[in-house]
């Protein structure tokens, strides 16, 4: 599907993803669902806005004690290990734990997957408990594929997302979740199908927190359609990488991309997604 110059091959347009990412959108407004997320330091803020301006309910709760009453109501849940810490681990643990119980979907971001042994594992650990979905930039997916501590920028990406395309397919078909892989096109596979939402901006990778704001728009958009998980997260990368178009007309720079990205998501209509949805699908 993808050869060795990444370019991708056997595009198949669907004129049914941009009404699909309009539904989805408006019914994250309408339901507005209770998201939890167990997440880092660095994107604490920038997520809880891009989850409020989306039209969900974010709540950053990540203690132990807390999570066998408070997870269970929650819509959906994102554990993201960008800050892991051995102190941590357990609550990501039980978390996941309680919303599989509950029979609700969570979503796995694996910051910097394969820096560190201690990391690597912790992730391949948490993909073993059957997230929903894993969504993360090349070199995250291709560390959690071939479990393999090695030599990384950190959290940034040191791959494009065509380089992982083959690594989020194996990765999804013996997890068993969707896998999402960012980048200039945002794929997402369940080891069969495989979609590329191609919206946003390079700009998008110069504000941190944006990898881990997507991830939780996900859960958003997978809290309020269980059953289309696939979708869901093809439509939530997509409209996430509209707002960032629109914010990029207005911005000067990474600072300003940020505020007219949420301001860009807030304000978003039907006739815009629908319009500017770029998905495609290979086969
Ligand atoms: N070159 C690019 N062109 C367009 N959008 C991009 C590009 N690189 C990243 N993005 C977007 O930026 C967001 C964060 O993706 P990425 O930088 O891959 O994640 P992370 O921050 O976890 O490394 C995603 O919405 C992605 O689509
Ligand atoms: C800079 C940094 N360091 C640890 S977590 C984090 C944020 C990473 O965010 P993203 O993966 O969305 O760029
Ligand atoms: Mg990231």
């Amino acid at each position: 599907m993808v050869d060795n110059n990444h370019q991708v091959k056997h595009q198949q347009t669907s004129p049914e993803w941009g009404p699909t990412a309009w539904t989805h959108l408006s019914t994250v407004r309408t339901q507005s669902p209770l998201i939890q997320c167990i997440t880092n330091f660095v994107s604490m803020d920038l997520m809880a806005n891009t989850l409020l301006s989306a039209g969900a309910s974010p709540a950053m709760i990540h203690s132990l004690q807390e999570i066998p009453d408070f997870t269970p109501r929650a819509a959906a849940l994102c554990v993201n290990v960008g800050t892991l810490t051995a102190e941590w681990l357990p609550a990501m643990r039980a978390a996941a734990e309680a919303a599989g119980r509950a029979g609700k979907p969570w979503v796995l971001d694996p910051v910097a997957a394969g820096v560190s042994g201690f990391r690597l594992e912790a992730c391949r650990e948490l993909v073993g408990m059957r997230p929903t979905v894993v969504r993360g930039n090349g070199s995250e997916i291709l560390a959690l594929a071939n479990a393999s501590v090695g030599p990384s920028k950190g959290v940034d990406s040191s791959h494009e997302s065509t380089d992982a395309v083959e690594a989020a397919k194996s990765l999804a078909k013996s997890s068993g979740c969707i896998v999402a892989v960012s980048g200039a096109v945002d794929f997402v596979t369940d080891g069969q199908r495989v979609v590329g939402a191609q919206n946003g901006v390079a700009m998008m990778q110069k504000i941190t927190a944006t990898g881990c704001s997507v991830t939780a728009l996900i859960a958003a958009f997978v809290a309020i359609d269980p059953l289309h998980a696939f979708e869901a997260t093809a439509t939530a990368l997509s409209i996430f990488g509209i707002a960032g178009e629109i914010g990029m007309d207005m911005a000067k720079g990474p600072a300003s991309l940020r505020v007219h990205l949420i301001d860009s998501l807030y304000g978003l209509d039907q006739d815009t997604v629908v319009r500017r949805v770029n998905i495609i699908s290979f086969s």
